[in-house]
């Protein structure tokens, strides 16, 4: 099938699937668009993407896709062309978050050839509880980049979109229901803070106010940790309970190395 162009969308507070993403469109070896729709401004500015094939990624929030990249995802209009679904979370579980991706895909029109989960660094990791810290790691890359270089190899080896079989992806339906996160956003130290404003900058959803990072909207935080990562002088923490402790409930349970999965038909 020819095959020029691939389109790449991700949604990634973290940069860890925007990470995995590149290694696997490295895989793939072709020439691309890669829409980083993180931010507010690039969500609602997005330009749909037009390329041969779809390579979507999201981050896995109580096993289902983050919500703003799901919103984002209702933009996309498929018109049967092969897509690529990949979810990446942070070694607890993917639980329906590839299926429903996978779903919603098939809903806007694309033909779903192959799925993947691999694991990036927890939101909540730290130094204390590093929970699958530093992934996608020098193991994972090149897991990541063969999974991209199945990708051409399918879509060579059919005369047409028509052909391709598609990818069965894990999962259930009804999905699970998302646990509601407690109170409890980021808070800033002003001993520490520098007032650099980076924490607003990166803040997928405009919750923080870059003149006083306290003033965070607790309603709007989807606790995705960009501002606590992004803040270089330590000073941007989870303090609040029970949302403090998560990053060492993670590291006491699910602290033994997962590995990526693949689901695409031989
Ligand atoms: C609110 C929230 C819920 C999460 N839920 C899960 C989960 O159910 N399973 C899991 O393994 N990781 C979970 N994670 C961790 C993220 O999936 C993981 O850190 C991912 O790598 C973040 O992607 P990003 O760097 O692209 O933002 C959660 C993170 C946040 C912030």
């Amino acid at each position: 099938m020819k095959f020029d162009t691939a389109s790449v969308v991700s949604y990634s507070p973290t940069g860890t699937t925007t990470r995995v993403l590149k290694g696997i469109v490295e895989g793939m070896g072709s020439k691309l668009s890669f829409l980083d729709a993180t931010l507010p401004e690039a969500r609602e500015t997005a330009i749909l993407p037009e390329g041969d094939v779809l390579l979507v990624g999201m981050p896995v929030y109580s096993g289902r896709i983050a919500r703003e990249g799901r919103a984002l995802l209702e933009k996309l209009r498929g018109d049967g062309r092969p897509a690529v679904a990949v979810v990446v979370y942070g070694n607890r579980h993917y639980d329906d978050a590839l299926l429903e991706l996978g779903d919603i895909l098939k809903e806007k029109g694309f033909k779903v050839i192959a799925g993947a989960a691999f694991i990036g660094e927890h939101s909540f990791a730290d130094e204390k509880y590093p929970t699958a810290i530093g992934r996608p790691d020098d193991y994972d890359m090149p897991v990541i980049r063969s999974f991209g270089a199945k990708v051409p190899k399918m879509l060579g080896a059919a005369d047409s979109v028509s052909e391709l079989p598609e990818a069965d992806l894990p999962g259930n339906r009804p999905y699970k229901v998302p646990s509601t996160m407690p109170d409890g956003s980021p808070v800033t130290d002003v001993e520490t803070c520098v007032h650099c404003g980076k924490c607003a900058a990166v803040c997928p959803v405009g919750a923080v106010d870059p003149k006083d990072p306290n003033a965070t909207d607790g309603v709007a935080c989807t606790f995705c940790c960009a501002c606590v990562k992004a803040c270089p002088t330590g000073a941007r923490v989870l303090k609040l309970e029970p949302v403090a402790s998560l990053g060492k409930k993670m590291w006491d349970n699910f602290s033994s190395r997962r590995e990526p999965e693949f689901f695409m038909p031989r």
